[in-house]
């Protein structure tokens, strides 16, 4: 089997700090330098004046190797720049300046894609859906393959990572009790594994474990280094000396430099050539780090001993890849130029057997069907979605119904009708901000698997739109049903499957409306604040308040957008319009009917029934399709740079 060895020369990475937009940034830069400056080396003069100016060096000329069948361990204390280096690894920044090769060939952000696993420090996992099914979307999602073939590769990935006694049991999170800390690591692993990526990339796998579950993690990956020939990149804080054992070589880091790159055993003689010596009971890494100030010092004065890389059989292929390889680092090609130039031998020596026709594993219908599926799944285990949301409407349907109790037919019972029509639109779309949270997780996941190529973005957006309609639809039935019939609202039946139908828009609206937003904002609290005062202000202007007539000139657009003006001209053309009711009499003769309300109020009659169905399902594909613009540029975002290069 082909492995990918993985070489990253010379990588720099800057960010910019908020110190630039300081208000008193003259005054600051100038009263920092001169207290602090006072006494250091020029080097670090520099590097203060960059901090001051804005600009942080988190790596500095970071070159290392990582070879296939081997574990590397990227090691430092906090701040080094482990995790900034990884997400470059993963093309989860674009690289500034360096260079990552592959088999000593760049490679694009689909070659990589198909490659690579990145399993970051967080577990980003549906907590109601078992380990096994966890994996098994994944699969689908990832793979081309029959039924037969994805179970047994679950089956076989399962046992891979001694998940088998919890295969049944459900990931779970801080509220729901689930699969512990490891067992929720190896899932998110086995996540990343599960199209067999020759190069896995974890940052930090072992994070939040006890000692001998984090023993555990890294003899899996140990294995999974050595039975399938991955090359296995991982940062890791404090290992325990067994894990140390394991690692094949190690990269210390820094304040963002490399201060070592080769094995334990070499660092061991490194720090013993700088004057260093290890005391019993702590290993390498450990007191390497404890130590380090003592080797940037030592490191000034005589650089330190790298372990030189070994070389690979020099067969022709290999011996023009290298040369290639140092042309690049010699700058002679671009590697745009290079990449052009071999795209055709990397596709056929590389990546043996994978399928690079296609960005995507499966078509969008089938895409679509598998998201549906998992979105089903966890609606229904959902309790504060599903059955909670199920019992707020029956109950609110009864108590409404009870309070607006055979509402008489003369001007007084439409008034209150009126007042219930205004009531239902506030409570129906306010309620639905509950599920803000659920879509907040939702796009974590839809984030992390789109940027590994896992499915379209429209894919989600299609099933997020299609999984809420029936389960949406059965609120609806429950709510209308009690409250229509106790209110004595129009008792002609198709006049109550218009009102159903109503309310079943209005529900889908307000969901719609909250994708929109959690698609937006950056966390709950903003989306909550955010979402109340558009609901808010859209009530405001829907003409129950305040009349259109009365609405100020440079208001009235909010009139025209608010979501509550259509449906509740909608309620109000189903009760009044051809309903034979007569609210005022004189003398036995009609003097108000529910038609004159109407036409008083500038509501219109029956003409007016289904444009209000129709502009509210305007807004519904609006809204939706605002959510999807903004999460494919959310996912845009987090997706690989072109090229491994700049
Ligand atoms: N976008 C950013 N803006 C400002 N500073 C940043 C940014 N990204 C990284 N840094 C800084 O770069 C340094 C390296 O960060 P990084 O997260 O890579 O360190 P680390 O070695 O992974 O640390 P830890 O082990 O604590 O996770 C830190 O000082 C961090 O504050």
């Amino acid at each position: 089997m082909q492995g990918c060895e993985v070489e990253a020369v010379g990588i720099n990475y800057t960010v910019h700090t908020h110190k630039s937009e300081h208000p008193f940034k003259l005054f600051s830069k100038s009263a920092q330098l001169d207290t602090e400056q006072d006494g250091k080396e020029p080097e670090e003069e520099a590097e203060a004046e960059h901090s001051c100016s804005g600009v942080r060096h988190v790596l500095k000329n970071v070159s290392f190797q990582a070879k296939p069948w081997e574990i590397l361990a990227i090691v430092g204390p906090s701040g080094a720049g482990k995790s900034s280096l990884l997400e470059i690894l993963a093309g989860k920044h674009s690289l500034q300046s360096g260079t990552v090769l592959v088999n000593h060939k760049p490679v694009d952000k689909a070659q990589f894609r198909k490659l690579s696993g990145y399993v970051t420090q967080k577990d980003t996992l549906f907590p109601l859906l078992t380990a096994e099914e966890t994996l098994m979307f994944s699969a689908k999602l990832r793979l081309k393959l029959s039924k037969e073939e994805l179970c047994c590769r679950v089956k076989s990935l399962i046992k891979e990572l001694g998940l088998d006694h919890v295969a049944d049991t459900r990931i779970g999170d801080d509220r729901v009790r689930g699969i512990s800390g490891g067992e929720r690591r190896r899932v998110s692993i086995g996540v990343e594994v599960i199209h067999d990526p020759k190069v896995l990339i974890l940052d930090e796998p072992t994070s939040g474990l006890d000692s001998t579950s984090a023993l555990q993690i890294i003899d899996m990956l140990k294995v999974m280094a050595d039975t399938r020939g991955r090359t296995i990149i991982l940062s890791i804080h404090q290992p325990g000396f067994r894990i140390v054992k394991l690692f094949s070589s190690l990269l210390l880091l820094a304040n963002g430099s490399v201060l070592h790159h080769g094995t334990a055993e070499l660092l061991g003689v490194n720090l013993r050539l700088s004057g260093l010596e290890l005391p019993l009971h702590v290993n390498v890494v450990e007191f390497a780090i404890e130590s380090i100030d003592t080797i940037q010092q030592q490191q000034k004065c005589v650089p330190v001993q790298v372990e030189t890389p070994r070389q690979l059989p020099g067969t022709m292929q290999q011996k023009k890849v290298d040369d290639e390889a140092g042309e690049i680092r010699n700058g002679k090609f671009t590697l745009q130029q290079l990449f052009q130039q071999s795209k055709v031998i990397d596709e056929e020596t590389i990546y043996v057997g994978m399928d690079f026709t296609s960005d995507f594993a499966n078509s969008r219908l089938t895409e679509t069907m598998i998201l549906t599926h998992r979105f089903s799944k966890n609606i229904f285990r959902t309790k504060e979605l599903f059955a909670c949301r199920t019992i707020q409407m029956l109950v609110s349907g009864l108590v409404v119904g009870s309070i607006f109790c055979n509402l008489k037919d003369d001007l007084e019972g439409a008034y209150e009708r009126v007042g219930l029509f205004a009531f239902i639109l506030t409570f129906l779309l306010s309620s639905s901000i509950e599920a803000l949270p659920i879509f907040l997780q939702e796009r974590e996941i839809l984030m992390k698997e789109t940027s590994c190529g896992s499915y379209r973005v429209s894919s989600y957006a299609i099933a997020n739109g299609l999984v809420y309609l029936p389960f949406l639809l059965i609120l609806a039935i429950l709510f209308s049903m009690p409250l229509y019939w106790l209110v004595g609202l129009n008792r002609n039946f198709l006049a109550f499957l218009h009102f159903l139908l109503l309310i079943w828009l209005i529900l889908y609206t307000a969901n719609s409306v909250v994708v929109c937003f959690s698609a937006l904002v950056p966390n709950f609290i903003v989306g909550n604040s955010v979402i109340a005062g558009v609901i808010g202000s859209f009530f405001l202007f829907s003409g129950y308040f305040i009349s259109k007539q009365e609405i100020p000139n440079y208001w009235i657009f909010m009139h025209y957008l608010s979501l509550f003006k259509y449906p509740f001209e909608g309620f109000l053309i189903n009760e009044f319009s051809n309903s034979g009711k007569c609210l005022e009499h004189m003398f036995g003769a009609c003097l108000k009917s529910g038609e004159d309300v109407l036409e008083e109020e500038g509501y219109g009659g029956e003409s007016n029934r289904w444009k209000n169905v129709g502009v509210t399902v305007c807004f519904i594909l609006v809204y939706r399709f605002i959510a999807y613009v903004i999460l494919r540029y959310r996912c845009s975002q987090r997706r690989f740079g072109k090229v491994f290069t700049n």
